[in-house]
């Protein structure tokens, strides 16, 4: 990206002295307007599925190994997406949206082998902001679940970012599940006003049917690596026997090997495009969905507006305080309409327990620590009793109402 100049130059040194009072909330930062984008976070769920034949390959593969393999796979094709794409297509790492209490980013893709790919994405918490999100496939009986937040610091002009959360891939036909933990990250090139994020440390995969990987993110400089490096290495649980690694740049071409055989290469680009999520037209859309909620913000985020963007902003800022308070006098709390948090889930204890044995007994590895990540303000689930009173109109009512009230509020 272009190094700043002039004005922007100024804003952006007054911007990162307040960063170096930052208080660990990214979303309370007043980021330059330069560096703010028009997406809401609670669309970055989208990320996990912009492949959708790699997301259903595992549920046609009849060898559980090789099907862990895929799982595998299929994660490491996310990465790029998920922490590179606004980089790719804006010129660096832009300053999302805070979704407010309740915003949803509803799609589908449709590619011709995977069929239909559902996403439903809800901020189900804003303090502190959590995202929960279901993607599934029917024909293929693939569901993906998961929630995230982020716990943030600053140090030595670098943002570092925690991932709170998990995710959690089902594959029904084979009666399966997948934990999948979510990597830490770190902002670089805040001093030259680009910004970019970096992965870092670790991440586990555990599946049900006994196979565990560990992938390990390294950025430039370390022992001469290069930017988005990662190295993955997947394991049978049963006699900790090592079976393939996947290694190169998340950001570029991915080399599969069966000991010192490769055996395959994925590479991001031509030779795998992403497909396209479809969304409603706004004037269709339910006034809590993102880009008709924000679409004045985004309006005036498009023309450079600062001003006008700003008094948009407060208007939906100041509407949910206004909610948050009457809700309080009333004793009654927002209705997440898709998603609801429990305490725990058996399915998430017995598979972090499962690979904190295999990395502590095999490995000799520390296990990760799963109560920061599994708890936010609860681990957050699909509800698909509450997905199935939507679709067939049973909750018509309430969710009518709850557009009303926020329509009203941000008269
Ligand atoms: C807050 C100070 C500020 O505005 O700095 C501006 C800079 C753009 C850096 C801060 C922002 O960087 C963004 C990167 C965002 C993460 C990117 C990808 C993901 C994966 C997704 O699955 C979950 C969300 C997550 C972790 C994003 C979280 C929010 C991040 C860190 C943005 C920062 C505000």
């Amino acid at each position: 990206a272009a190094a700043l100049t002039g004005s922007a130059k100024s804003t952006w040194a007054s911007f990162l002295k307040s960063i170096a009072s930052f208080n660990g909330d990214l979303a309370s930062m007043t980021a330059p307007p330069f560096i703010l984008s028009k997406t809401s976070l609670v669309e970055y769920s989208a990320y996990w599925t912009e492949h959708p034949k790699l997301f259903v390959a595992p549920a046609k593969e009849a060898d559980p190994e090789k099907r862990a393999l895929l799982v595998l796979k299929w994660f490491l094709s996310t990465l790029k997406q998920q922490y590179s794409s606004r980089s790719e297509k804006l010129g660096s790492e832009k300053k999302p949206l805070n979704p407010f209490l309740g915003e949803l980013f509803l799609g589908h893709w449709d590619d011709e082998e995977a069929g239909r790919t559902e996403l439903i994405s809800e901020q189900v918490s804003h303090h502190p902001p959590v995202t929960a999100y279901s993607i599934f496939n029917e024909k293929h009986g693939v569901k993906l679940q998961g929630y995230n937040g982020q716990k943030a610091g600053f140090a030595s002009m670098t943002i570092n970012v925690k991932q709170v959360g998990v995710a959690r891939l089902r594959l029904e036909k084979w009666d399966e599940e997948y934990l999948i933990t979510l990597p830490a990250l770190h902002i670089e090139g805040l001093v030259y006003g680009s910004p970019f994020v970096e992965l870092e440390k670790s991440t586990i995969i555990q599946s049900s049917t006994g196979f565990f990987a560990k992938i390990e993110y390294a950025g430039k400089g370390w022992v001469g690596g290069k930017s988005n490096s990662v190295t993955a290495e997947l394991y049978d649980n049963k006699n900790g026997k090592l079976l393939y690694t996947i290694s190169g740049q998340w950001t570029k071409e991915l080399v599969v090997k069966q000991g010192k055989t490769e055996i395959e290469r994925f590479e991001h680009g031509d030779k795998n495009p992403t497909t396209a999520l479809s969304i409603k037209p706004i004037e269709e859309q339910d006034p809590l969905e993102s880009r008709r909620a924000w679409a004045k913000v985004g309006a005036a985020i498009d023309k450079g507006d600062y001003e006008e963007t700003g008094i948009e902003k407060s208007k939906i800022e100041n509407a949910q305080r206004d909610l948050r308070k009457k809700e309080k006098e009333e004793g009654t709390t927002w209705e997440r309409r898709y998603f609801s948090a429990v305490d725990q889930v058996e399915a998430i204890d017995a598979l972090v327990d499962r690979a904190g044995k295999f990395m502590k007994g095999v490995l000799g590895l520390t296990p990760l620590c799963m109560d920061e990540p599994a708890k936010t303000n609860g681990v957050w689930v699909f509800d698909t009793k509450k997905y199935d009173d939507v679709i067939s109109g049973r909750k018509a009512e309430e969710v009518k109402r709850a557009g009303e009230i926020v329509l009203e509020a941000t008269e």
